[in-house]
Parts: C-alpha cells; structure tokens; sequence
C-alpha cells in the first residue's frame, strides 16, 4: 500500500469514529460532519457523495463549492451535512482524479448501527488492512464460534445425562417388576397351597397393603436420592461450564465490551433517530395541514352549502311527491267513486231495461191478448173467441138461427210434446192450424183455445149434416204425416160437435157440450167427430167423477189383475199369461181398463196405477213360479210409463222385490209410442232389455208404425190386433192382412200372437199361417188369479181350444 493511500485510509476511518460520536454530542439532529484533511489533497479534487436508503434524499457534496463548508479544525475544513430521510446508514462515494476522468475507487455504506455491513467495490485489499474492522468481524466471529461450541457441549451433556438417567430409571424398574412378580407368585403359590379362609384371606389382604405402603415409601426415598444426585449434577455442570468459559476469557472480553458498549450507542441512536422520525413525521403533517388549512375551510363552507342545498331540496322533492301523492290518491279516490257510482247507475239502467223489456213484453202479450191474435198460429185467443160467441149466440138468439161449434182436440200430441219437445209440438200446432184453415170457410171463426185444443164457430147453420163433412176433412188434414228431424210423424183429431140452440142455450153451455162430445170421440177410439147428446153429458159427469174416484182407488185397494193365458195352440199349452187391469168400483162394479185407462192417461194417474199392476203381477207370478208353474208374464205398459226417468230403475226395484225372474217378464207396448220418439224409446227399451225383460208390440197394424222402423227396433214379438181377425177366414182383406203380418214377423224372427182369437177357424188359419201362438176368448178370458191358477192346474200340456 503506498503512503497516500494509507492516509486516506486513516482519515476515513477517523472520520467515521468522528462522525459516529459528533452525531451523538456535538452536532444538530439530522446532521453528519465529514472531514476534509487538506494535506492529503494531492490531487487536484475530491467528492464525498452521501445517501441513505431513500435514494431522494441523496446528497452530493463537492469541495470545489466553498459555500458549502460548514468550518474549520485541526485536520481542516469539515462538512456538516443535514440528513432528514429515515436512512438507517450513509456511505461515501471517494472520487480522486481529474474533474473530467473521475475514478471511483471506493464505496462504504456505513450503516449507523454500526460496522456490520460493509459494501466495498474497486479494490478490496485497499480496505481489509483496517484493523478497527478486522478486529470487529475476528472478536465476532470467536463469539459466535465459542457460543456454538457451547450450546454443541450442553447439548451433548445434557443428552448423555439424560440417558444414563433413563438407563437407571430402567435397570431399576425392572429390577422392581421383577421382584414384585416373584414375591406375587411366591404368594399365590402359598395361598393356593393352603385351604380358603376368609379371615386368613383379609390377614393377606392387610399385610400386602401394608407392604405396599412399605414399597411406595421406598420408591419415593430413592427417587428424592436420584433428584438430589441430578442436582449435585447439575451444578457441577454449571461449574464447569463457568471455567470453561473463564478460560476461554482475553481478548474475547474486550471484544464484548466493545461490542456492548456499539450496542448500547446504537440503541440511543436508534431511539433517538425513531423520536426524530416521528417529530419530524409530525412536523411534516402539521406543515402540510397549515398548507391545506385555507383550501380546506372555504371548501367546507362549500360542502356546507352544497349540503344544505341538497338537504333542502330532498325535503322540497319529498314535500313535492307527498303532495303528488295525496292528490293522486285523491284524485283516484274520487274516480273509484265515481266508477263505482256508474257501475251502479249501469246497474240500476240495466235492471229498468229489463224491468222495462220485461213490461213492454207483458204490454205486448196484452195488447196481442186485447187484439185477441194467438201468437203460435196466428188465430183469434180464447178471450177473442169467447166475445164473438157470446155475440153470435146472442145473434142467432135474435134472429132464430142455428149455429154449432166443433171442438177439436188432437190425439196423441201430448205424447209428442213430451217425447219430442215443445219446439216439434209447436210446429205440429202451426201445421195443423194451417192445414184446418184450408177446410173451413172464410165466413167461419177457427179460434185456438190452447194446447191442442181447437174451435170452430159455424154461424147462419142450415144443415147440421154439413158438419160432419167439416169434421171429416179436419180429420184427414190433421192425420197427414208430419216430417221433423228428417222422420215421419202422426197425428190424429178428434172432435165433439154441438148446436145451438139444441144442445145449447147459451154460450157457455154450447161449449162445453161441444167440448162433452169430443172426449166422446176420443173415447170412441179417437180419430171421429161425435155429436153431442144427453147421454153424453151424463157419461162426461160420470167420467169427472171417475177420475176422482180413480185417485184414490189404489189407496182403497180397489185395483185388481185378471190374467188371460197365451196358448200355443199347436200342442195346446199355456205359455204366457197376460195381466188385465180391472177396478172394482164401490158403485159402479167391475170397470173394465177402457173405460178409466185414458183417464188415467190422461191425469197421469197411468204412472203410479202402472206401477201397482207390475208389481201385482210380479208377486203372484213369483207365488205361481213358487208353486211350482213355471209361467211367463206379459204387462201392458203405457207410453206414459216408459218416458218417466226412472222407470228402468223402479221396474228393476220390483223385479228385485218380488223375486220374480226379468226373463219370464214380457212388456206389451203400443206401435205409437215406437213412432213418437224412436230414439228414446229404443234406448230405455235396450236398458230394460239388459236385464232380461222381453218387448212385445201390442195390437199391432192399427197405428202408423213403418215397417222398416219394426225392424231396427229391439222387439221379441208382435200381437197381432184383433182387429184383423174379427175378419179371418172370411174376410179376404182381413186374412190377407193377417197372412202378412204372421210372415212378416216370421220373416223379422219375431215371436208372433194372434190376439182375439174366437173361433177354430181364425185359430185352424193362423195355424196354417204358421202362427201357433193365440191369445182369445177361444181358449180363456181373462180371469182372476185363482182361477187361472186351476187353469193351468188342469190344462198345463193338453190346452183345447175351447171353441171348438
Ligand atoms: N196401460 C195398460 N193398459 C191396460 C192394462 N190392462 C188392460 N189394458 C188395456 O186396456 C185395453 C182393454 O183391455 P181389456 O178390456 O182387458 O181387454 C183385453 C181383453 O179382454 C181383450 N180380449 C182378449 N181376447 C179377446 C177376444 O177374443 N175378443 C174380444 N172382443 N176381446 C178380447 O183384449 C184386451 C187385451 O188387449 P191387449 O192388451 O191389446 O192384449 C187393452 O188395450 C189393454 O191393453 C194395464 O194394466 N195397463
């Protein structure tokens, strides 16, 4: 090393020592002084830089600017230079050399809390020479080492003494498990040697507690023995260690005075330069609020106005749509009201509209009633009519004339009203109002009374022969087919006539004798006009009165059955009985089913009356089959019967009750009631069907039905109406007819009876007809039970013709 730079060297590190301690003493806070020692200035400039670990509080310093030195001293100019980062070191940059050609030779970081870190760049061997460092890192580094050697010593000795310990503690325990299991053995060997005896037993017991307690005295004594040898132990351990460490002493302890004594210089320092951080930190902030201070205040009393403003104009927008609100809730409020006052007002009109509508109708209806125009047909009212007759009878009163009226009553149209509707029974009404008024003359008044009930008033009368005529022609018109829902239809009409002023004196009285003669028409088999006569009022009171009677008959069990057999006339057996209805009547007699059946039709009496007689039937069929005869049953039943809802319903009821078999059970229904409402008709017919029962159609041939419809309909026989046989074999027509019906039912594989069979003859044709079933007087009449019973008692298998 030459000379100059063993100087600077030396300079350095006085500087450094200077620094460290005028930091400390002499110099303000934040300050480092750095000498410059003039007569090492053999070059021509030096530069010393400064920094710390913020490189934005570097500073650079330069000789060659004399403001810049602080003063003077022995060695020379010196440098105070202000450090106010947080720099925990600082470090000199040395330049030597020309402005212009600067070498940078070397750089120390000195950190302040000492010489721990040294950083050198250029040429290491310009440095290591120092002994001050030298010295430092060699008394740390034997620390270090004789620290390590230590801690290696204790752990060695602690790990081998804790070995032996454990060794013992073994050797010791085994030598004790040892002994107690000898000693236990030895004691069980004693004790199974000798005989159990409880009190020998708790003697044992007690002296090994004892023992025990022998042993565990023991145990805890020697185990205070180990601890006060690990003690003795321990400390001369200590001992050791503490002579190992005195003479280990010399230049060690010197080091760690010195070591001690940077330490606690470093602390201060470190303390100190923490309370300068902290006050210069607070400085800074106070510095920075004084310099915010102005700006801040005026924008707080902007934000201030800002608030208040936004404040108040949320309080003004809330006030504002409170407000809103109110009205529009008001406003809404109002408009409910108002809708719901013209909902109600809407009502209100609504139900005078139809209070009106419903006047104006009733207006109507009376203004059409005053004008006296039937609204269906178009013909004068009941009310219109009256009037004109009071007038005419009046009128022929005083001129002497005769008149008449015809009363006209359809047949058979109840049924079409109730099996078709009242639309189909209306149109009927209209068609045959039309067809009556292309009969009569334009001078004659046709009135619709109601219903189906029809007058016609006849003035300035002549010939009373001329009505029969009239009448006949109503007749023809109403009994044309009808066609409606694509099928044909039928009528008929029967009317009553009466004149004045021979059946008659007065209006009323003519009517009703006109109305007298008309139930006898329809009594007379309908489809015919009948005269009125005295007789005839005295029958028409008799049959008011029979109705009422009829009422109650069944009450006052004034209903019975007579039964009329079914022959099959080949082998003469009875095969059917048919039940005959009969009332015997408290004043009357015997009445027979012509006379009160269309009463009962007619009042609707046939319902409960039909039911009594199939459940009469039933019981004594199921008394016959019980007594051993083994008969079927055929019952009329009425049209009137068949299109009540339950009628499937109550007849399966009867069969159920009385026992008496659905397959013995035949039901004779008219061919009118096929033709007034095929649909229906087929379909309960189907439902009674199911349960076993048979159909029969009754006095077939004298009613409208078509033969392609006998055809589809779910039937097992056709009776043939006695109508036709009253002719057989005479009559050419009549057997004819008959032939035809017999092969025809044949043909359809159709059960065929010949009902009225009177003679040998009617039955020796039907049998040449092929037709073996007969019903007539020929072989029985209908009788009651009893007698039929030994009827069939005696005839069973040999039935005679009894005619013959
Ligand atoms: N709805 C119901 N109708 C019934 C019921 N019971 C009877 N009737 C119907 O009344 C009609 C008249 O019946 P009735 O007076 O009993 O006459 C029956 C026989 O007495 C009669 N008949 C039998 N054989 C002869 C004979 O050889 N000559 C002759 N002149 N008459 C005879 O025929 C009637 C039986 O007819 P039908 O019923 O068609 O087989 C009659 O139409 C009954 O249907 C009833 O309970 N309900």
């Amino acid at each position: 090393m030459k000379l100059w730079q063993k100087l600077f060297l030396g300079l350095v590190a006085s500087m450094l020592l200077v620094v460290n301690q005028g930091i400390a003493s002499e110099l303000p806070v934040n300050t480092v002084r750095i000498h410059y020692h003039r007569d090492a200035a053999d070059y021509e400039g030096w530069g010393l830089h400064l920094w710390g670990d913020d490189l934005a509080l570097t500073h650079v310093v330069s000789w060659r600017f004399p403001m810049l030195i602080t003063g003077r001293d022995d060695f020379g100019v010196y440098y105070d230079v202000p450090v106010i980062d947080k720099a925990k070191g600082f470090g000199f940059i040395i330049h030597r050399g020309k402005e212009k050609n600067v070498k940078q030779d070397m750089v120390l970081n000195v950190a302040r809390d000492g010489f721990e870190v040294w950083q050198l760049q250029g040429d290491p061997k310009l440095y290591s020479s120092d002994p001050l460092i030298a010295l430092a890192k060699a008394e740390k580094a034997k620390a270090e080492k004789l620290k390590a050697e230590k801690a290696e010593a204790e752990k060695a000795k602690a790990e081998k003494l804790k070995a032996e310990k454990a060794e013992a503690e073994k050797a010791k325990a085994d030598k004790l498990k040892a002994e107690k299991a000898q000693a236990e053995k030895a004691e069980k060997d004693r004790i199974a040697e000798q005989p159990v005896d409880e009190g020998r037993v708790l003697s044992l017991l007690e002296t090994l507690r004892k023992d025990n307690e022998v042993r565990v005295a023991e145990k805890e004594a020697s185990l205070q023995r180990l601890r006060k040898q690990l003690a003795a132990e321990s400390a001369a351990r200590t001992k050791a260690e503490k002579a190992l460490a005195e003479s280990q002493g010399g230049v060690g302890e010197k080091g760690s005075e010195l070591a001690a004594e940077l330490e606690i210089a470093q602390t201060r320092e470190r303390e100190l330069n923490e309370r300068v951080t902290a006050l210069q930190t607070e400085l800074n902030k106070l510095i920075q609020i004084s310099k915010r201070a102005a700006p801040l205040q005026a924008a707080e009393s902007k934000q201030r106005w800002f608030d208040w403003l936004s404040h108040t104009t949320v309080i003004l927008l809330t006030i504002i749509l409170l407000v809103f609100v109110t009205i529009y809730r008001r406003q809404r409020g109002e408009l409910v009201k108002k809708m719901l006052a013209q909902k109600a007002e809407l009502v209100s009109a609504q139900e005078k509209i139809s209070r009106d509508t419903e006047e104006r109708q009733q207006v109507e209806n009376k203004m059409i009633a005053m004008a006296g125009v039937d609204e269906l047909t178009g013909l004068p009212n009941r009310s219109i009519f009256n009037r004109s007759l009071q007038r005419s009878v009046a009128k022929a009163s005083r001129s002497n004339r005769k008149m008449a009226l015809l009363f006209i009553d359809l047949d058979r149209f109840k049924l079409i009203n109730d099996t078709l509707g009242h639309d189909y029974g209306d149109q009927v009404l209209r068609t045959v109002s039309e067809r009556f008024r292309e009969c009569i003359r334009e001078v004659d008044m046709l009135a619709r009374l109601g219903g189906d009930e029809f007058v016609l008033m006849i003035e300035d009368l002549v010939d009373p022969k001329f009505l029969a005529g009239v009448a006949t022609k109503m007749i023809s018109a109403a009994q044309q087919p009808f066609f409606m829902a694509g099928q044909e239809y039928h009528v008929t009409a029967s009317i009553g006539i009466a004149t004045y002023p021979k059946d008659a004196k007065d209006a009323s009285a003519l009517l009703k004798h006109a109305d007298i003669a008309m139930y006898r028409a329809k009594d007379a088999g309908k489809n015919t006009y009948q005269f009125f006569s005295e007789q005839m009022n005295i029958h028409s009171l008799q049959q008011l009165a029979l109705e009422s009677s009829l009422r109650s008959s069944i009450e006052r069990e004034e209903l019975l059955l007579h039964y009329q057999p079914i022959v099959d006339a080949k082998v003469g057996r009875i095969t059917a009985l048919e039940a005959l209805l009969r009332w015997q009547h408290p004043d009357m007699g015997l009445v027979g089913p012509m006379q009160f059946i269309p009463i009962a039709e007619e009042s609707g009496l046939i319902v409960p009356i039909g039911h009594w007689v199939l459940q009469t039937a039933c019981q004594q069929g199921q008394a016959w089959h019980q007594a051993g005869y083994d008969i079927a049953l055929t019952v009329n039943l009425s049209p009137r019967q068949l299109i009540e809802p339950d009628i499937v319903a109550s007849i399966e009821e009867i069969l159920s009750n009385t026992g008496f078999p659905a397959e013995y059970l035949t039901l004779e229904i008219t061919e009118d009631l096929m033709m007034s409402n095929p649909e229906e008709t087929v379909e309960r017919i189907e439902d009674l069907r199911q349960l076993g029962i048979k159909f029969a159609v009754d006095d077939f041939g004298t009613g409208y039905s078509s033969l392609s419809y006998l055809k589809k309909f779910p039937i097992d026989t056709l009776k043939v109406d006695r109508s036709f046989l009253q002719g057989v074999p005479d009559d050419s027509d009549d057997s004819a007819i008959t032939s035809a019906i017999v092969a025809m039912g044949k043909n359809l594989r159709l059960n065929v009876i010949a009902e009225g069979v009177e003679t040998s003859e009617q039955c020796d044709f039907l049998l040449k007809q092929g037709c073996r079933l007969m019903q007539g007087y020929a072989f029985a009449k209908p009788q009651p039970a009893e007698e039929v019973s030994s009827l069939l008692d005696g005839t069973v298998g040999t039935f005679q013709v009894l005619a013959s």
